[in-house]
């Protein structure tokens, strides 16, 4: 067989799926007991957009049981084995894990309907996924400070420069399971002027890497304000995703930007925020979770587009 022939390697012939949540999109395999091998590149050369079939993201639906053996109870559960477009492994996903459910439906791996709820394994640790008249809601679990006492005293941990800011911006590092450096750019801050095709500079380095998000705040749009909620904030974000690039949409950035957002704002602010991003409109809401800690509930839309057999 020539190099040429072999370059999609286990993959070979297997049915991939495409799919995206706000334009976030990721390429799926189901391979419940993880026989494929998903090296870094055969992920980064599928989800090449002009040689691959393209994504932000790849997702193997593998179960917990394969992932982590030993977890009790875990068989039935399916687990979001997740990687960027660079191959490289991260934490959490949070548009992933709303594609990934609707992923499993469209699959005939569980069944779902509207007010249910199933549980979702991932490397941050097991989601809670409920099915919405518009898609899908996941408890996120707590956010956090990955700089405390720093990001509590000064409202910040770390500055930021990018293309299109003409100094560097104070900016603070929140936690989703993956890590997050959010930038408030002000109400008049102009997000279209960043130019995002090459990755901000952090300092100081994280020394993982981050996902970096600006943000300015906006008007609540007509429609929301005429019902009297005035208890809505509401973002405009664009994201630089760590192992990927710009993206259309990020979840777990938008989870962040929304949480340190309302950091900032003090205690009148909002428990709930919209997310207003390239790709769409996101929900961020702040509950009390049954361990009392203050929950991050994250809500959007997830489809399927289509399937793909590598050759
Ligand atoms: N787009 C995702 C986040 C994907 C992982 C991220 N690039 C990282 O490396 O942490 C989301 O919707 O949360």
């Amino acid at each position: 067989m020539t190099e040429q022939q072999n370059r999609w390697g286990d993959l070979t012939g297997v049915s991939l799926t495409k799919g995206h949540g706000t334009g976030n999109d990721f390429v799926f395999v189901t391979d419940p007991d993880t026989q494929l091998d998903l090296t870094p590149e055969l992920v980064a050369a599928v989800c090449d957009r002009h040689f691959g079939i393209g994504a932000d993201g790849f997702i193997r639906a593998a179960k917990t049981s394969a992932i982590n053996p030993g977890v009790e109870g875990a068989d039935d559960q399916w687990f979001m084995d997740y990687r960027n477009a660079d191959g490289s492994i991260s934490e959490m996903c949070g548009n992933g894990v709303r594609a990934f459910v609707e992923y499993l439906v469209t699959e005939k791996l569980i069944d779902l309907a509207e007010g249910e709820r199933v549980q979702i394994g991932t490397r941050a640790g097991i989601k809670t996924v409920g099915k919405t008249e518009t898609g899908y809601a996941i408890d996120m679990g707590p956010w956090g400070f990955i700089d405390g006492d720093a990001a509590r005293e000064n409202g910040s941990d770390a500055t930021v420069s990018a293309r299109g800011l003409h100094t560097p911006r104070p900016a603070l590092s929140i936690t989703m399971g993956n890590p997050h450096t959010v930038v408030m750019l002000g109400s008049d801050g102009k997000l279209d002027g960043l130019g995002l095709e090459t990755a901000p500079k952090v300092t100081p380095t994280p020394p993982e890497g981050t996902n970096v998000e600006f943000v300015v705040t906006e008007e609540i749009e007509d429609t929301i304000a005429e019902t009297g909620e005035t208890t809505i904030g509401a973002i405009r974000m664009r994201v630089h995703e760590r192992g990927v690039g710009e993206t259309l949409s990020c979840g777990t950035g938008a989870c962040a930007a929304a949480a340190a957002t309302r950091f900032w704002g003090g205690e009148d602010a909002p428990d709930e925020w919209l997310v207003y991003v390239p790709g769409g409109t996101l929900a961020v809401t702040f509950v009390l979770g049954p361990d009392e800690l203050e929950h991050v509930v994250l809500a959007g839309p997830a489809e399927m587009v289509g399937k793909v057999v590598l050759v």
